[in-house]
């Protein structure tokens, strides 16, 4: 998996999905291009009955088959809907990689036979598109193979067959040039992209996580709510939501202060997280109030996981600073989904056997 040095640990899944979803589009588009640019190339050659590399038909084939097969493989793949996404970039470096070697192929044979500077020029000028689309997936680092790879092979090859140093970097200089360009402005353009991706991520964070404990805020607990509901009518998958409130919390403010009321809270947060699976949703629904949701749950699970919670919270004290550890317990209300009701309704029901737990002395679960 891909991402960026400066890239959070955190943000990493998402970036590698988003960046998932540019490489199948860039895929896709430079499939195109380059069939487009193989019908011009091979049509005109057609039309006017010559070709750079009319001299050797076999290398002609050689040069123009690979991008053309590959592109429609790729193609195929996409519109067929093969499964799975990881093998878009590797086919995007293999029409990149064909495209090169079709490009700087002709530029062999071109460079031998004199060839027309135009035409040079608009390979050159295919080869920077290529660069700045590679760079702009990948950083700099991009580019290296589909572009510097094919370069170097063909620098080697022109001094091999003798030609002058000097005069290869004369000519290469307009290519150079482009590219150079084409590598500046998408190189800008890249960090602006990842620039964008981690404000989008920080701003989706600040909506979705509660910021004094980390844990999911009430929105975000109302959305899962509602795609479990969705996983219920789709897969019949029964779960269940327990509400914790801390009992009398009110004290530990009055008589620590608030910031001791905080610590509290934070540390009661940790141990939901510590006590309960990973496919569970712990969240703040509230001041002193938290909501779990347990995917995959009955009657008979919810009270084992909340029974577990609620020892979890007595057992130690609470660190506040200063002063001598709190002791520090909840009630909790469970409530199982009945397969028709609002997630607000089911949430209300955890609510009342909260209540009825509150009313029975605290410190313990009640179902509803
Ligand atoms: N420190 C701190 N306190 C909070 C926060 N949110 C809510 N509270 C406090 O939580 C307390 C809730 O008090 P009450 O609703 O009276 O309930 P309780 O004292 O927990 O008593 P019972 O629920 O009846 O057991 C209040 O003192 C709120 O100020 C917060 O973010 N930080």
């Amino acid at each position: 998996m891909f991402a960026p040095a400066n890239i959070p640990q955190r943000f990493r899944d998402a970036y590698a999905r988003s960046e998932q979803g540019l490489i199948r589009d860039v895929m896709v588009k430079g499939a195109w291009v380059v069939l487009f640019v193989s019908a011009i190339t091979n049509g005109s050659v057609l039309i006017r009955g010559r070709s750079l590399i009319e001299a050797d038909p076999t290398w002609g084939l050689a040069l123009r088959l690979p991008p053309l097969v590959v592109s429609i493989l790729a193609l195929a793949m996409h519109y067929g809907r093969f499964p799975g996404s990881s093998w878009s970039m590797p086919m995007l470096r293999l029409i990149s990689l064909s495209a090169m070697w079709s490009i700087f192929g002709s530029l062999v044979f071109a460079y031998d036979q004199g060839g027309s500077a135009f035409r040079m020029m608009t390979e050159l000028a295919i080869l920077s598109i290529f660069c700045a689309a590679l760079v702009s997936l990948r950083g700099v680092r991009g580019c290296v193979i589909p572009l510097f790879l094919p370069l170097s092979t063909f620098v080697v090859v022109m001094l091999y067959q003798g030609h002058p140093p000097l005069e290869l970097l004369l000519k290469l200089l307009s290519f150079i040039s482009a590219t150079v360009i084409a590598v500046l402005v998408t190189h800008v353009l890249y960090h602006r992209r990842i620039a964008e991706f981690l404000a989008r991520q920080k701003l989706n964070e600040m909506s979705t996580i509660d910021s004094l404990t980390g844990l999911m805020n009430r929105r975000a607990m109302t959305e899962r709510l509602d795609s479990e509901r969705a996983r219920y009518h789709r897969l019949s998958h029964s779960f269940a939501v327990v509400l914790l409130d801390l009992d009398h919390f009110k004290r530990v403010n009055d008589n620590f202060g608030h910031q001791a009321g905080d610590r509290v809270l934070r540390e009661v947060a940790n141990r939901l997280k510590l006590h309960t699976r990973q496919q569970d949703c712990v969240g703040r629904w509230g001041g002193e109030e938290f909501l779990m949701l347990l995917p995959d749950t009955g009657e008979q699970g919810a009270m084992t996981a909340a029974e577990k919670l609620r020892t979890a919270l007595q057992q130690h004290p609470f660190e506040i600073g200063d002063a001598p550890p709190v002791s520090q317990t909840g009630s909790f209300g469970i409530a199982i989904y009945d397969g028709r009701e609002s997630a607000s309704r089911l949430v209300a029901r955890a609510d009342q056997a909260l209540y009825m737990a509150k009313e029975c002395g605290r410190n313990r679960v009640v179902v509803a």
